[in-house]
């Protein structure tokens, strides 16, 4: 096989891409991409025995008809990826940024979906690897590709832009996460505006947020369309009620959804836009939010024995950890339990950042404080009513000790590390 075109005639043929011989699909083109624990190069045979049409490795020892051996599996994928991207030339939306991805991708899928053909990215894969993958599950006969970007380094999104090259795209915010590999805040909006730096150079539409100065100066003289509660914005989206579900008025409809935290707004606000902007009927984007239910343990509202439970378990930020506080300060209940889980990838404001969250926590008044892991327990002592673990287990078995020390509602967030979801066993 001579070049990219030859293996993308294959990848025709074939019933799509897989990367895990263990989840082999027959007639699926086999990549064998490099792991932490193993070189994918030792499967290609497995994956060749089990069905595949085709292996692509980049151990050059290993000659077979059926295999193509390519200079780097990782790059070959990408390469293969814009190359379909460039074949079924459908509009692609980039959405990135810091908090919000994953749940704002969903909402817009939900509501573009509504009058049109479209795709987005599954779960989180959103990396060098996940949207490549994304990319080459897409078909021409799609009106809309969504594809999610994630990142924790400068050049990351520049380079998923040119892998995926979107036409629009929309930034959620520019917040406190993966600050270690961004180089602080600023490194942040550095990092997460090479998706706008993309867009201009190419001609494309940024979404943006009116009511975010940042990215009012980044978008405003470029190709844009905003979203936001000033009046000034192409689409005006106003925050009626928090409690307890998040409610918006859009020209004169209310819009009643499921999901809680004022933050959750302006990923509600960024659907009702964009489905706008591409004309979808302003009841059908009503019916599509209003039937969103949150899940993966995204602020999801769950009860159990009695107890109401805000699990927010599935990542953790200084900027999102602030603003699920502030939304549980705002919830129903006089006896309230924080259950929180050390934030990675803080770097080297980690201390600063663990104790600035108790420090809110205080701010806040909630009483009740539990939090585990080394960051929150080396920092915990200087709070009164903070009870410090350094891990999950030993806050677990602490809960486990006298549940009638944990009073409802209750809040768990953590980084996806700390595994807090844990704690809904003996809640
Ligand atoms: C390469 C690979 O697919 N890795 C996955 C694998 O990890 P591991 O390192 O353990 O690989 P192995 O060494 O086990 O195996 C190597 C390959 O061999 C294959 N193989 C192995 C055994 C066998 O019997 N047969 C085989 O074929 C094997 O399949 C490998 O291909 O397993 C892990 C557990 O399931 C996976 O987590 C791992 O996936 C990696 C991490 C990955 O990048 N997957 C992408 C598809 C993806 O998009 N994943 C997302 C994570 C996205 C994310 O975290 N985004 C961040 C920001 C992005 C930061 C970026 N710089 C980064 O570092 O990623 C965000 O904040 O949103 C997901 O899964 O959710
Ligand atoms: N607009 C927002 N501002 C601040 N925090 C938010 C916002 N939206 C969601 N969050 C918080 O982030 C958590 C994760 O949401 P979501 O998965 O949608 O984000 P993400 O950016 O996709 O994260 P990841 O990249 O890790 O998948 C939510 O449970 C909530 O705590
Ligand atoms: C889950 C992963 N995408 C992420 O956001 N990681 C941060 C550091 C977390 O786990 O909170």
């Amino acid at each position: 096989m001579k070049n990219i075109s030859d293996l993308y005639s294959k990848f025709l043929e074939s019933s799509g891409i897989c990367t895990d011989t263990r989840k082999l699909k027959k007639n699926s083109i086999y990549f064998a991409l490099k792991g932490e624990n193993f070189d994918g190069n030792e499967y290609a045979d497995q994956a060749l025995e089990r069905g595949a049409l085709l292996a692509v490795v980049d151990d050059k020892n290993q000659k077979d008809d059926s295999k193509v051996i390519v200079e780097d599996v990782l790059l070959t994928l990408q390469e293969l990826a814009n190359f379909h991207r460039k074949q079924i030339d459908i509009p692609i939306l980039a959405i990135t940024g810091s908090n919000g991805k994953t749940t704002t991708k969903k909402l817009v899928l939900e509501v573009l979906s509504k009058e049109f053909k479209v795709k987005a990215t599954e779960g989180n894969l959103n990396n060098h690897i996940g949207v490549p993958l994304t990319l080459l599950s897409f078909t021409a006969e799609l009106d809309f590709g969504i594809v999610e970007m994630g990142a924790n380094h400068q050049k990351e999104i520049e380079s998923l832009c040119n892998i995926a090259e979107p036409n629009y795209g929309y930034i959620t915010n520019f917040g406190k996460a993966h600050l270690e590999g961004f180089g602080g805040i600023e490194g942040v909006i550095k990092g997460k505006s090479e998706l706008y730096d993309y867009l201009i150079e190419n001609d494309g539409l940024i979404f943006f947020n009116r009511d975010d100065e940042i990215q009012v100066e980044k978008a405003i003289q470029h190709k844009n369309y905003s979203i936001g509660e000033k009046s000034l914005s192409d689409c005006q989206v106003v925050l009626m009620e928090t409690q307890p579900f998040v409610t918006v008025e859009y020209s004169n409809l209310i819009i009643e959804t499921k999901l809680v935290g004022s933050y959750n707004f302006k990923n509600v606000s960024a659907s009702i836009g964009i489905g706008r902007y591409f004309g979808v009927d302003k009841e059908n984007i009503k019916q599509a939010i209003e039937n969103f239910v949150p899940e993966e343990m995204r602020s999801q509202i769950i009860e159990k024995n009695g107890k109401h439970i805000l699990l927010d378990a599935y990542n953790a930020n200084p900027t999102s950890m602030k603003a699920v506080l502030e939304s549980f300060k705002q919830m129903k209940g006089d006896h309230k339990t924080v259950i929180l889980g050390d934030m990675f990838e803080i770097g080297e404001d980690s201390v600063k950042e663990h104790f600035h969250i108790l420090d809110t926590c205080q701010y806040l008044g909630f009483e009740n404080i539990l939090v585990c892991g080394e960051r929150f327990h080396k920092v915990s002592s200087e709070f009164e009513n903070v009870i410090g673990f350094k891990t999950t287990s030993d806050l677990q078995k602490y809960i486990e000790e006298d549940i009638s020390r944990i009073s409802s509602p209750i809040l768990v967030k953590g980084s996806r590390g700390m595994k807090l979801e844990s704690i809904m066993d003996v809640l």
